[in-house]
């Protein structure tokens, strides 16, 4: 399976400058770009050959392409040139979107067309915000907002440019909105790349741990303070806790039918789940429409066998998750003690 990393971030934030970077180490040789335009990247002295219109070969061995009819297509026909022995064979895949674009339906894409879920798995989302002129573009613009609500990895650029006050207060809001984000700075050179890319979010239980680890921090710390910009955007950023175990396939039932009907207004959900089916602790995240795939994390994080899930929404306050949520679970406990009794009594007699 080939993992995915979506480039996000808005319009001028450093997207072009992180992914330069990428494309010119050795260590990702084996990468395939999908920008939109190779203008953008200015990609001139790293260029090797053309292997057609829209596919270049780089020196370092990367493929860089630009999207064809759509993006479905364009991983699909990159796929099958790899295959074909057209181009050379890659094992990870970044996209880069535009500067207004949602990441969410990329998500979307990545898990719901067969052939290409078959092959690719969404590895993380990176967002780049304007340490500079991020303050005011998350103000304004309500897409700039919502790609760092959904991203895993958070870089504060133009670090090198901007006071100290500044980026720690653009970090506090991004902190604010998403709280189990790891957040960075850059300056435009020496990226971390390795924990920007190579570690997987969806399928690591070092991550796993990373991202409980802030979840757990946001719940005894600022879950409670309202940011001024999250209350412009009509966001909340809340976690729940539950004791004791729960029902693993009502609290499926639940996530399904809430996603169903909140849909794109669930932006982010995050958390680990101590269930009835299952002695190790089961950690889920999804992007919002968007559930992967559960991991079986082998032991609960600082030994505290508790339920705890993080949201982050538009428009949804806690008050309406918890309550439906508490109403599923309590009537799935109910039954299940019921079903208990009835095995007892049958034993008995
Ligand atoms: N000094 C400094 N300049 C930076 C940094 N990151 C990006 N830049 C500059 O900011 C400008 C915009 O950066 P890009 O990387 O093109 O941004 P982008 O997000 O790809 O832009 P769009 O594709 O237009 O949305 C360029 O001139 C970069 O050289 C940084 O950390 N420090």
């Amino acid at each position: 399976m080939i993992p995915v990393n979506i480039v996000t971030g808005f319009l001028g934030s450093g997207k072009t400058t992180l992914l330069r970077e990428v494309l010119g180490r050795p260590e990702y040789a084996d990468t395939a770009v999908i920008v939109n335009e190779f203008g953008e990247i200015g990609l001139d002295h790293f260029l090797l050959e053309e292997v057609e219109e829209g596919i270049l070969l780089l020196q370092s061995g990367c493929i860089c392409c630009t999207i064809r009819s759509d993006l479905q297509e364009t991983i699909r026909s990159l796929q099958k040139r790899a295959g074909d022995g057209l181009i050379p064979k890659f094992r990870r895949l970044i996209i880069e979107t535009t500067g207004i674009a949602d990441p969410a339906p990329i998500v979307s894409t990545i898990s719901s067309d067969p052939l290409i879920s078959k092959h690719f798995y969404l590895a993380n989302i990176v967002c780049t915000v304007d340490g500079l002129s991020g303050a005011s573009s998350l103000a304004s613009a309500p897409e700039a907002f919502k790609q760092a609500a959904v991203a895993d990895r958070i870089l504060v650029t133009k670090s090198d440019l901007t006071e100290i006050d500044i980026l720690v207060k653009i970090e506090k809001t991004l902190r604010h909105l998403n709280p189990t984000a790891s957040i960075q700075r850059s300056s435009g050179a020496e990226f971390d790349t390795k924990h920007l890319f190579s570690q997987d979010v969806f399928v690591s239980n070092a991550e796993a741990e990373d991202v409980l680890t802030k979840l757990d921090r946001h719940l005894k710390g600022s879950a409670s303070i309202q940011d001024p910009l999250k209350i412009l955007h009509d966001i909340s950023s809340f976690s729940l806790e539950f004791p004791g175990s729960i029902d693993w396939i009502a609290f499926g039932v639940w996530l399904t039918a809430t996603l169903h009907v909140h849909g794109e207004n669930i932006l982010r959900v995050k958390g680990i789940l101590n269930t009835r089916e299952s002695a190790e602790p089961v950690f889920i995240n999804g992007v919002q429409h968007t559930m992967h795939p559960p991991i079986h994390m082998d032991r609960w994080p600082n030994g505290e066998r508790t339920s705890r899930i993080i949201f982050i929404t538009r428009g949804i306050k806690k008050d309406i998750v918890q309550r439906s949520l508490h109403a599923f679970l309590s009537a799935a406990d109910k039954e299940y003690r019921q079903n208990e009794l009835a095995d007892l009594t049958t034993f008995r007699t």
